[in-house]
């Protein structure tokens, strides 16, 4: 059984992946909602980017509405500068004297207006930079304060580890990008409007015609966008897969057993397959989206260009001046820039929404309020008691536990035998509360666990896993994260190391108890299966408040003398403590008080070792196998 996930490992929810694909949900039919989508997320980016910062945020608003009007501007005094060049030129020729002012005047104010643009685009960039570095710090941290809320279950539903993983991928740059683009758009727009201002003045029926023109391409841009942003969402499972086969293809801690077992032909070609259905479905959008992108353009640039046939037939006819015309000509150039960024932003934006509602479905998925207070129990002294204790795992048919009951006294021991599946590690998770009994119930002290404040339970209780966490930290480090107010207490690192039999080995090592563990950084030490299960039995003696301390298989990478020397240990040092061991090895666990043969999730046989053996059952035919094996 698995309980720590390895991190940036996506697991895949579909039971396999689909050999067929089927087609993606049916579009949605309401075209004002597939156009207005793009803004779904857009306001909740907003807040999100005003909370990290807000004179950032009013920066990158003002300079937007700069860089949004200036264009206009730039236009309009550009109609200035011909006119008076013109009109100076005129003068020249009736009097032979220049009158420099009235025009240089012009060009002065337009250079200061580029200035003044080329301003505003620095600075948007260099507060979308900060902006971006901050946004990503503020949503990281949302999103693990979120994880330690979550439930054990949540981090073991595929769909929600998924969302989790991609959240954290893309936290620092979508909430941003979602805004750069709303205020793009804003941005175009504003431009746009004052473009229009100016064309009014020519005609509104030029802007009609634009509009007009304009209009198509953008509907077929959010259409097609809509699309893209359907078909990401629909198939992720198979774009997790892929990611899951890259990590398993390309990290140490697999790379190793793929390259012996020669899985890299078959895993690529897996890969290469989901690769290319995708891309299929992906080159079918893209052709159609660009064929219609372009001829529904045409029409926009038809419209632009007719308009501008329109005014340079007016100037040559003498209805516009000449800086009129350049004016204009200005207006549509940009008009059609603008009108093509806006299109660029509307694209991104879908995917900036996806990004978006998957991390608000993950912030907002729902947690479990927590109801414990107690600090003591109704009978202080009286151990654990489980009653008729029955669990089926979320999302399962099956129990895996049934009818279990069970007391440990303080000073007392238990151990948990049986075959591989049969709901030990389970028992487990249920008394650390990871997971909450579906039938009966569990008592510590006399009182219900639930009833329990979490923390005073969990600081009550000192385990370790089959599969512990190997922290890429310092030796003492990894002993420290059994009890965090002791983190860093040397004296405490050194003793729980030498009870764990694992100071020896750390004497060796060249930084001693600072030594850098695992292969994630520089000069970082490996460690033997075995001398890692010594660290984290060690961890487990850091607990030094820990009156229940639960080894689950502790011993099963360790030498025979390690062994024994832990279980003499483990005893010796038991003192008034429940101790809960799981072994698949009967000679360790022969001295518990009680031993308890689980079969199917129900306790088979239970007592201790002699009345066990005595009752000649499953346990005692067990014990003589292995005892027949060591003869
Ligand atoms: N997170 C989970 N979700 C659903 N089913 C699970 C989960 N973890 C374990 N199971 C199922 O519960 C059953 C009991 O698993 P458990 O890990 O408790 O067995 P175990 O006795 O500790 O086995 P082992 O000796 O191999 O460690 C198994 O059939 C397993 O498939």
């Amino acid at each position: 059984m698995t309980l720590g996930i390895p991190p940036e490992v996506p697991r895949v929810s579909s039971p396999h992946l689909r050999k067929t694909i089927p087609s993606p949900p049916p579009e949605d039919n309401n075209r004002l909602s597939v156009f207005f989508g793009v803004f779904r997320y857009s306001r909740r980016a907003l807040a999100l980017v005003w909370q990290t910062s807000r004179p950032l945020t009013l920066g990158l608003a003002v300079c937007t509405l700069i860089a949004g009007i200036l264009p206009a501007v730039a236009a309009w005094i550009g109609q200035l500068i011909v006119d008076a060049v013109v009109a100076a030129m005129a003068h020249h020729r009736d009097t032979g004297s220049v009158e420099w002012w009235p025009v240089l005047r012009y060009v002065l104010a337009e250079a200061g207006v580029i200035a003044a643009i080329a301003m505003a685009q620095r600075g948007l960039s260099a507060q979308q930079s900060l902006l971006r570095a901050l946004l990503g710090q503020k949503v990281n941290v949302m999103i693990l304060e979120k994880a330690g809320t979550l439930s054990l279950a949540q981090f073991e539903d595929s769909e929600f580890y998924d969302k989790l993983t991609r959240a954290r991928r893309e936290a620092s740059i979508r909430p941003l990008g979602l805004v750069n683009k709303t205020f793009s758009l804003l941005q175009n727009a504003i431009s746009l409007i004052s473009f229009g201002v100016l064309l009014v003045q020519f005609s509104p029926w030029a802007i009609l015609i634009l509009v007009i023109g304009a209009l198509p391409v953008f509907v077929s841009e959010a259409k097609f966008s809509g699309d893209a942003f359907r078909l990401f969402r629909w198939r992720s499972p198979q774009t997790r897969m892929q990611v899951y086969l890259e990590t398993v293809l390309a990290r140490e801690d697999s790379i190793k057993e793929v390259k012996l077992f020669g899985l890299e032909p078959l895993l690529l070609d897996r890969y290469r397959k989901i690769f290319n259905t995708l891309y299929g479905e992906d080159r079918r959008l893209t052709i159609r989206r660009e064929t219609w992108g372009f001829l529904l353009g045409l029409l926009g640039t038809l419209a632009f260009y007719g308009a501008y046939a329109w005014v340079v037939v007016e100037t040559v006819t003498g209805q516009l001046t000449l800086g009129e015309m350049t004016m204009y000509l200005m207006v549509f150039k940009q008009g059609q820039a603008a009108l093509s960024a806006s299109l660029t932003s509307i694209s991104g934006m879908y995917e900036d929404n996806l990004y978006l509602s998957n991390l608000y479905e993950y912030l907002e998925q729902p947690v479990a309020a927590e109801r414990g207070t107690l600090t003591q129990g109704a009978k202080p002294g009286d151990g654990i008691r489980f009653e008729n204790v029955g669990f089926t795992y979320p999302g399962a048919t099956m129990p895996v536990l049934s009818t279990i009951s069970l007391h440990i006294k303080p000073g007392g021991s238990l151990a948990l035998v049986g075959a591989n599946g049969s709901g030990k590690t389970t028992l487990i998770k249920l008394l650390t509360r990871l997971y909450e009994p579906s039938e009966g119930r569990i008592l510590l002290d006399g009182s219900d666990l639930r009833d329990w404040d979490i923390q005073t339970l969990r600081r009550r209780i000192g385990v370790i896993f089959q599969d512990f966490v190997r922290y890429q930290m310092k030796v003492g480090e990894n002993l420290g994260a059994g009890d965090v107010a002791a983190f860093e207490d040397e004296g405490r690192w050194q003793e729980a190391a030498r009870r764990g039999l694992a100071e020896t080995f750390i004497a060796d090592m060249p930084g001693g108890y600072h030594t850098q563990l695992g292969r994630w950084f520089k000069d970082g030490q490996e460690l033997s299966g075995g001398q890692w299960q010594k660290i984290a039995l060690s961890r487990a003696y850091m607990r030094e408040s820990a009156d229940i301390l639960v080894l689950d298989e502790p011993t099963a990478a360790m030498d025979a003398a390690a062994e024994a020397a832990v279980f003499a240990n483990f005893r010796e040092h038991g003192g008034d403590k429940m101790t809960i061991l799981i072994s698949h090895r009967f000679s360790t666990v022969r001295s518990a008080d009680l031993i308890l043969v689980i079969d199917g999730g129900e306790i088979l046989e239970q007592g201790d070792h002699t009345s066990l053996m005595a009752t000649n059952g499953r346990y005692a035919r067990l014990f003589r196998l292995q005892a027949k094996g060591y003869e």
